[in-house]
């Protein structure tokens, strides 16, 4: 079976990109074990690193952040790093040639009940001009990113990622540590009957969302004439990997009750690598209103909606879209 490292390098990444992946990927590697030890994380910490040693009160978010921004500021690849659990920038190596973002632990309430849950994660170049406590190199289109992914903290510890040339699924392999590839050139079949969306937001919805969503509740009776399932993991890195593996659309749409949240998604954590996996795969990533990797942040924290997923199923979610504007 194919390694991470082979298939890296097939696909043109630069050895620098290659290293920094690996870095992340260490780091990760560690919350996949402080996540398998679920309530007793942070009470046998001998493998940790120093800085998050004896921290046990801190809910398990918090030590992932930790653990991914000390991994990467050691690695000297990294400019900067922006993160969900982070105010602020946080500046590395002024010498680094990498902007990283991540969700260091998606769907985090799901910790309480045992299920899934990922560290989400994208790469960009960092500009040489760049201050390393600038933010505005991190208010660039996702378009720009050179590389995203997940780490799903599963039953198996999977990666989701790409770095431009189609998306590759891999698992880690506990025996030696590895990451191998399970599933290459990931490819969401167009069309699909399976959609997930918090629908005990109904009532916020705008217009066009109540009206396609009441379409797919009509099933078979209605006019899309054919009956469709929901599913919902309450951890978009765990909806996401349902679409990669098997199809589906996933839906955090906008939202009327607060003009400044008009999502609850974070577009530099969540949307645009997940943007980026899901075209890669053949899928289509929007927010109703444009694509989603061609929004231009004004902001590191900034949400925007998503409707994400199997090409044909999303441009039907658009036509109501059309209709409503
Ligand atoms: O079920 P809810 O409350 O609508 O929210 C679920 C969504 O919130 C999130 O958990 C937000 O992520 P965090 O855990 O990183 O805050 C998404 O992963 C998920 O899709
Ligand atoms: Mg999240
Ligand atoms: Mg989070």
């Amino acid at each position: 079976m194919k390694r991470l490292n082979s298939q890296l390098q097939q696909d043109g990444a630069p050895l620098e990109l290659i290293l920094l992946i690996r870095t992340l990927l260490a780091g990760c590697k560690e919350i996949a074990f402080r996540v398998s030890q679920g309530a007793l994380a942070g009470v046998l910490g001998s493998t940790l690193s120093e800085n998050v040693q004896g921290e046990t009160q801190k809910k398990l978010d918090v030590i992932s952040n930790q653990i991914l921004k000390d991994t990467l500021r050691e690695s000297g690849y990294v400019k900067a790093i922006s993160s969900e659990e982070e105010d602020d920038v946080v500046p590395c190596n002024p010498e680094g040639n990498y902007l990283v973002s991540f969700d260091p632990l998606d769907g985090s309430s799901n910790t309480e009940i045992n299920s899934l849950i990922g560290t989400i994660f994208s790469i960009a170049h960092a500009p040489q001009w760049m201050e390393p406590s600038d933010p505005s190199a991190f208010l660039q289109p996702g378009t720009q990113m050179v590389a995203a992914g997940y780490v799903l903290y599963g039953p198996s510890t999977m990666l989701a990622m790409t770095t431009g040339r189609g998306t590759h699924i891999y698992t880690l392999d506990k025996t030696h540590g590895g990451f191998l590839l399970t599933q290459p050139n990931v490819s969401i079949p167009a069309q699909t009957t399976e959609y997930a969306i918090n629908a005990s937001n109904q009532r916020h919805w705008e217009p066009a969302m109540q009206a396609y969503v009441a379409d797919l509740l009509a099933g078979s009776d209605g006019p899309r004439e054919k009956n469709f399932n929901m599913r919902w993991v309450a951890a978009m890195v765990g909806d996401i990997h349902r679409v990669l593996c098997r199809g589906g659309i996933f839906m955090y749409p906008y939202d009327k009750r607060d003009p400044d949240k008009p999502g609850k998604l974070r577009l530099l954590y969540e949307a645009n690598p997940m943007a980026f996996l899901i075209e890669q795969a053949g899928g289509l990533a929007h927010t109703g209103s444009g694509r989603i990797m061609e929004v231009m942040p004004t902001e590191i924290h900034q949400r925007v909606p998503v409707l994400l997923g199997s090409k044909d199923e999303i441009e039907a979610c658009l036509s109501y879209y059309k209709a409503h504007s």
